[in-house]
């Protein structure tokens, strides 16, 4: 039986966990949970489930949900991240929570020694050096569940990693990959958040649009599976058949080809190194699906991929501006108060007057972080 801490339970990520888990309550439990503010859902997920130790981000919502849970013990606020986070009971920590928010949960679980089953990529876009090094000191394991990233820990399974020539990411291309940069001008947030493939949060979706989803995918990568920029390509590839490939020195090349079911990724990093099977999955018919598409990638027409290799490449505390920058201009593009094409723009601004500042430790990262953010709300005013 595995003890599992669920930061970001009421997400897109954080409900297919709990399928997972409710359809494996002989290997799973759930001990603790985090949430933002959806307390409908938290209660069901309490009914359901009994976890020992629930975190929401507002204190008045605890209270409520204190009087209705004696049994329970509530947190809130960032320090209630903290506490599911490093709960004693847990054996893993699942980090689905949306934006760099997951930093000081991830580094306070490493350091109680819990596994990591990380869906939060902004976590290792903006100090992937400390969660990593602080891993590696601990001895503690990442595992991937981002799908690509699971895609490609699933392809380097008993292989070297000298022996890996590139990393290929696929990208789909989000809700415009048929719209040219002038017609991009005009799209609604409604518009953004119909994804052509997968269904997810808000803030991904529109990282999906962007492309900086890709980006900081390949930032991600580079953390993970230590490898430099040079060797990470990103293809486009229209279907999410692929989730993606790794080729080899010797010009194989291994790819993870499913439908997209984020259930197989999480529930991969939940039972690695086993494979459980995955219940009511739709599986992969390749006749029926035909053709596959693969174009290679346009860095004009998704200028935020650019971004994020240069800010990638560059290192230091640029990929914390890129990743501040992004969420909250996406946030701000979400409540209808900029253009979808002034999210890359104020990143572009963001990144072009800062000064880089080689191995920024965390209070240094925290710093930018909140420096950044109140520079792009400053120009969403
Ligand atoms: N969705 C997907 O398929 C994929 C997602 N990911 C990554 O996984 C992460 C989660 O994505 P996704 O599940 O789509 O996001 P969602 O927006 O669906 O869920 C985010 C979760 O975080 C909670 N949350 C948000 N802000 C706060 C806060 N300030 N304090 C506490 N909790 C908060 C939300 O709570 P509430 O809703 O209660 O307010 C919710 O539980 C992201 O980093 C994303 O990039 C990676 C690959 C695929
Ligand atoms: C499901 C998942 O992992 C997402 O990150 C997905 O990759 C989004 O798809 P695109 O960014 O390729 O549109
Ligand atoms: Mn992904």
């Amino acid at each position: 039986m595995k003890s599992i801490s669920l930061l970001g339970a009421t997400g897109s990520i954080g409900t297919q966990a709990l399928d997972i888990i409710r359809n494996n309550h002989d290997k799973f439990s759930l001990v603790a949970i985090s949430a933002g503010k959806n307390i409908n859902l938290v209660r069901k997920i309490i009914k359901e489930f009994n976890p020992q130790l629930v975190s929401v981000q507002e204190k008045s919502d605890m209270d409520v949900l204190k009087a209705e849970f004696p049994g329970i013990d509530f947190c809130s606020g960032t320090s209630g991240l903290l506490e599911v986070a490093v709960y004693e009971k847990a054996d893993i920590l699942l980090n689905a929570v949306m934006g760099s928010i997951g930093l000081a949960p991830t580094l306070a679980a490493i350091k109680e020694k819990k596994t990591i089953a990380i869906a939060n990529k902004e976590t290792l876009v903006t100090a992937g050096h400390i969660v990593m090094n602080l891993a590696r000191e601990c001895k503690v394991p990442i595992l991937p569940v981002d799908s690509e990233h699971s895609a490609i820990f699933q392809c380097i399974q008993g292989e070297k990693l000298q022996d890996v020539e590139r990393l290929i990411i696929t990208a789909s291309g989000g809700s415009f990959r048929d719209l040219n940069r002038e017609q991009l001008a005009s799209v609604t947030v409604e518009q953004a958040l119909s994804h052509p493939n997968w269904t997810m949060g808000s803030k991904i979706t529109i990282d999906s649009a962007t492309m900086m989803n890709k980006g900081l995918e390949v930032i991600e990568a580079h953390w993970l599976f230590d490898l430099p920029y040079e060797k990470i390509d990103v293809l486009l590839h229209r279907e999410s058949i692929i989730h993606s490939m790794v080729e080899y020195v010797d010009s194989s090349v291994i790819a993870q080809l499913g439908t997209p079911d984020m259930r197989v990724p999480i529930q991969y990093a939940l039972t690695y190194p086993e494979r459980l099977p995955l219940q009511s999955s739709s599986r992969l018919n390749l006749a029926e699906v035909g053709k596959l598409h693969f174009e290679e990638m346009d860095f004009n027409r998704y200028r935020c991929l650019q971004f994020a290799y240069d800010a990638g490449k560059a290192g230091g505390t640029l990929p914390t501006v890129l990743n501040a920058a992004n969420e909250v201009a996406v946030n701000a593009f979400l409540e209808g108060r900029i253009s979808f094409l002034a999210i890359e723009d104020m990143i572009e601004q963001a990144l072009g007057r800062h000064n880089n500042i080689d191995n920024p430790d965390l209070s240094t990262i925290q710093d930018v972080d909140v420096e950044t953010r109140n520079f792009i709300h400053s120009l969403c005013k």
